[in-house]
This record gives C-alpha cells, structure tokens and sequence, in this order.
C-alpha cells in the first residue's frame, strides 16, 4: 500500500536529480534513512502519467543488490507531485567521487587518481545490474541515462548501485531528452547523436563513457559545444587511459566505445571476461 508524505521527515535537499529534487528523509516509524525524489507530474500528458505508474510499478519489484531498491511511492494530488521513496546510499554519487579525485590532481596531491581495483569493482556491478534491467522478466528496461551522477556508493568506495532510470523511457522523447541532458550528453551514443534507436548495445556504450572517466577523471569525448561533441563522438577519437591501467582495460572500453553498435561486446560477454568477473577466477 502506497506511504503518506507524513510516514517521514524531511532532514535535508541532497540533489537535483533528472526528474526532479532529492532529499535525504527519515522514515517516522524506526528512523531509517531514505532518499525521496519529487517527480512533478503536473505537465505531463496522459499517456505519460500512464506509462509512469506502469514504470514505478515495474521499477517497483525490481530486486537487485547493485540496483537502487525503489521502497515506497507517495502521490499528491494537490501538487501533482510523486515522491519516490528510495534506498539511501551513504556513500553519494561516482560524480562528487571524479569531482573530489579532479580537485586533489589540480592541488598536485599525489594518489589522485582511482585504483584499478575499484575501477574493475565498479565495473562488474554495473555489468550485473545492466544485465539484470536487460534481462528482466516483466520486459527489457533500458537504463538510457547512464552516467556518474547516477550511480551511488553504499559507502566511500564501497559497492554501487544503478539508480535513476527508466523513467527517461516514460516521458515523450523530447521531455525525457531535454530532462535527461539538462548537462552536456557527453555519454551519447553515435546511434543517438544520428537519431536512431537506443538499445542495449547504447548502455554498453554509455557504461563504457561512465568507466573510461573513472580512470581518466574526464570523459572519452569532451567539446566546448554541443556541435563539436557530437561531431567529436561520430568521429570516435580518443586518447588513451593512464599507463596506470592496464591494456587489457584499455582495449576492452576501446570495444564498447565502436561506432558500429552491432561490433560491440554485449553486456554478456563482458561479465565472461575473468579480470573483470571475479567469480570467474576462483580456483576451481
Ligand atoms: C551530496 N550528495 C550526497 O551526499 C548524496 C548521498 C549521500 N546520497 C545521494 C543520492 C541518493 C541516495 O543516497 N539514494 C538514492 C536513490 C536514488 C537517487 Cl536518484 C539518488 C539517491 C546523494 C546525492
């Protein structure tokens, strides 16, 4: 059964998130902490409100250890607004993570950049929960926002979680679209620069943008404008990680960022690759 907005208390405003404001809220009952995002549903049509609550509803019995866990959903009316009621994840989000990383290398701090270690942990989550949204029973869902402002850490450089997703499919394309890169869309597949479907393989693609700035601490692909990134991503030219990661890395982001979305790796196969897969190398 649906929650009341007064089930909890509001402690503070922690993002903007795609869709709306994120607070960090206490539930009344046991004082467990959740993080609550405003969906203002308001302006939307029809059809959208519609395929909205079929999506919470989908995103709802979503149960996956490296997947956002959707707890409660709370409607009112009277301001048109949703409040999705979600797992807190203490340790925040990949972008404030690159961003501090940034900061330390600007002031010449050595160790800034992120250990490959962690890099392959954050990796292979996110490889799990693509495959679990991919896969999914009651229909394919594709995240179509992937991006470090979306993965949250349950810790500092503890595991990850996938959040914020799906709902970009809800909204008409040009809603979702102007939402989704309220920033720069440095993550944007070739196939959607030239306006064509998104799928799978347009994940692996953003997966391998959102990896290849944990290591470099900027994206494959970055412009002054829109008009030169996208024509910087149609061309497929970039440079190497640091010599601090391994070839073996390199070359595997080197085939998720082919402009040819069908010469990708599926999320499959990269979850076969045993320096990616921990449960691959054990010994027998
Ligand atoms: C400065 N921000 C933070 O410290 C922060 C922390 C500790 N957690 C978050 C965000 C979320 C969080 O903790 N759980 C979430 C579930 C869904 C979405 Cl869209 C966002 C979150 C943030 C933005």
């Amino acid at each position: 059964m649906p929650g009341r907005q007064s089930d909890y208390t509001v402690v503070q405003q922690i993002g903007v998130g795609s869709f709306g404001t994120c607070c960090l809220v206490k539930r009344l009952v046991d004082g467990q902490k959740f993080v609550w995002k405003e969906v203002r549903y308001g302006n939307m049509r029809e059809a959208e409100k519609e395929s909205l609550v079929r999506e919470v509803n989908l995103l709802r019995d979503l149960r996956h250890p490296h997947i956002v866990r959707y707890i409660d959903r709370i409607v009112v009316k009277s301001s048109s607004t949703l409040y999705l009621v979600m797992e807190y994840c203490a340790g925040g989000d990949l972008a404030q993570l690159i961003q501090d990383r940034k900061q330390k290398r600007l002031a010449g701090r050595l160790n800034s950049m992120l250990p490959q270690e962690f890099v392959l942990k954050v990796f292979y989550q996110l490889l799990l929960a693509l495959k679990e949204l991919h896969q999914n029973q009651q229909g394919k869902i594709l995240h179509r926002d992937l991006k470090p402002a979306n993965v949250f850490l349950t810790s500092a450089m503890g595991d990850v979680k996938l959040g914020d997703f799906g709902l970009a499919r809800v909204l008409s394309s040009e809603v979702s679209m102007a939402i989704s890169y309220v920033g720069t869309p440095y993550y944007m597949s070739p196939e959607q620069v030239a306006k064509m479907r998104y799928n799978e393989s347009s994940d692996v693609w953003s997966l391998g943008c959102l990896i290849y700035e944990l290591c470099a601490l900027h994206p494959p692909f970055t412009a002054k404008d829109q008009k030169e990134l996208y024509g910087k991503i149609k061309k497929g030219e970039f440079r190497r990680i640091p010599h601090a990661y391994s070839e073996e890395l390199f070359t595997t982001l080197s085939s998720m960022l082919k402009q040819n979305p069908e010469k990708r790796p599926s999320v499959e196969s990269l979850l076969q690759m045993p320096y990616i897969n921990p449960t691959l190398m054990m010994p027998k």
